[in-house]
């Protein structure tokens, strides 16, 4: 592993993770099995959305002409030739005069140009009843009223979804809708989690002094499902260099990415930096941010990335944000793997973090102001002046704060972006 000299922009550290991860494979899969996967090529629609010219609303299909110059005080009576449902198949033909009844989503017969609502016709039993032979109409109505033509939603032949789409629930109803029953996606990165510090009780055990429950493997197989990863392994490292450097080769050679937390400080037990002083494709860096500083990754020789974060919980969690989960997108070849920033008014002064991007947790709600247009604000979710083992202040965050390194303290009232990461 070697160190960086310089103290890198947080914007270098991710450019540097980007340039050395690239989309995984291509699979083939079902639609119905598709959800949260990324689509890898462009999928052009088999079939024109409506298929077919279909009725929007229960009623009768007509020829507009037919009734022009129907009112109220002139009616028309037609002759009802026929009915058709959802899902029939039949094309009743009209002449002068007829009319069909017609279900919602049923077409709508050939020699037909509209549909009239039944509450807008008399019927057998009065205004808005349906008709059994003959139904009156009291109205004009414009031509064309109450159809869905063929192809106002989409056109057979073009693009319905493209490379890079993450695959979600709306996505995956449009590519069902035209009949698309298998989309090619990219494989998702099979990741393993090492936790280390001989501080962290496993679940169910006594608490003794010294000792805090192990939280961080619960962050991260959270934030891993956030972005598509949903089998995590993860694993206790008994914290001694040399069975870690064991399992950091094996996991090396078996997954995409290993991760790893705690253990990359200075200190005389910090197991996961010693351990990968071996690995001359990782890199050790300081990055001007707050918190999140410390930062290592690169391949291993086995193969896999390794991100090594911060043990801190919020250091890793905003490592996590600002490096691992882009990279985790790019393997996955989604097209956007940055969050946008969105402006939001700091309830509440607060220090910046002098010469390193801030990366705050705040609480983002939208606000009223009176008469004003809504916006969002946004208050500090733990105290910025020790943010890194605020495990317990991180929990109610749904953003962060992003305070550029030159920009100084905030001042309530004033204008912050801030990125949403609630799921
Ligand atoms: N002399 C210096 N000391 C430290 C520096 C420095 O530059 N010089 N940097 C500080 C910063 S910044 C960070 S971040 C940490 C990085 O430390 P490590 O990655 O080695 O993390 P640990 O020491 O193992 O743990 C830090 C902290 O986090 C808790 N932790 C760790 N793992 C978990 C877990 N799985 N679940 C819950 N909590 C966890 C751990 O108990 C510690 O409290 O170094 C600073 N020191
Ligand atoms: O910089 Mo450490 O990685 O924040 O808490």
């Amino acid at each position: 592993m070697r160190s960086t000299a310089r103290v890198n922009t947080a914007q270098e550290q991710l450019n540097w993770v980007l340039k050395r991860v690239g989309p995984l494979p291509i699979d083939e899969v079902a639609v119905r099995e598709a959800h949260g996967l990324t689509l890898a090529t462009d999928v052009k629609s088999p079939l024109s959305l409506p298929l077919w010219d279909n009725s929007a609303m229960d009623g009768y299909a007509v020829r507009a002409a037919d009734v022009a110059d129907a009112a109220p005080d002139s009616p028309m009576t037609l002759r009802i030739v026929g009915e058709v449902l959802a899902g029939g198949a039949s094309d009743p033909s009209l002449d002068r005069g007829d009319a069909v009844r017609i279900m919602t989503g049923a077409p709508v017969p050939t020699a037909a140009d509209t549909v009239i609502p039944v509450e807008l016709t008399r019927g057998d039993k009065g205004d808005g009843s349906w008709a059994t032979d003959s139904v009156v109409v009291q109205a004009a109505v414009a031509v064309g009223a109450n159809v869905r033509r063929r192809g106002e939603d989409i056109s057979e032949g073009s693009v319905l979804a493209t490379a890079g789409d993450l695959l979600g629930a709306a996505r995956l109803a449009a590519l069902a809708a035209a009949g698309v029953e298998r989309v090619l996606v990219r494989k998702v990165p099979r990741v393993a989690v090492v936790v280390t510090g001989s501080e962290l009780r496993g679940s169910e055990e006594p608490l003794k002094r010294g000792q805090i429950p192990e939280s961080n493997s619960v962050l991260i197989a959270g934030l891993l499902r956030e972005c598509g990863v949903q089998a995590v392994e993860v694993h206790h490292s008994d914290d001694k260099v040399a069975s870690l450097a064991h399992l950091l080769r094996e996991l090396g050679g078996s997954f995409d990415v290993v991760m790893t937390t705690g253990g990359i400080g200075p200190g005389t037990h910090d197991v996961v930096r010693i351990a990968l002083e071996a690995e001359p494709a990782v890199r050790a860096a300081r990055v001007a941010v707050r918190p999140a500083k410390l930062q290592c990754a690169g391949k291993l020789s086995g193969g896999a990335f390794v991100f090594a974060l911060p043990g801190n919980p919020v250091s890793a969690a905003v490592s996590f944000e600002l490096f691992v989960r882009p990279a985790l997108l790019a393997m996955q070849g989604r097209s956007e793997v940055h969050r946008i920033p969105v402006p939001a008014v700091a309830e509440a002064d607060w220090r910046g973090a002098e010469g390193r991007l801030q990366v705050l947790p705040v609480v983002v709600r939208p606000v009223v102001e009176s008469g004003g247009a809504p916006m969002l604000s946004c208050a500090p979710a733990v105290n910025p002046r020790g943010v890194s083992h605020a495990v317990g202040g991180h929990g109610a965050a749904n953003g962060y704060a992003l305070v550029e390194a030159d920009r100084g303290d905030v001042v309530a009232g004033d204008t912050v972006p801030v990125i949403l990461v609630a799921p």
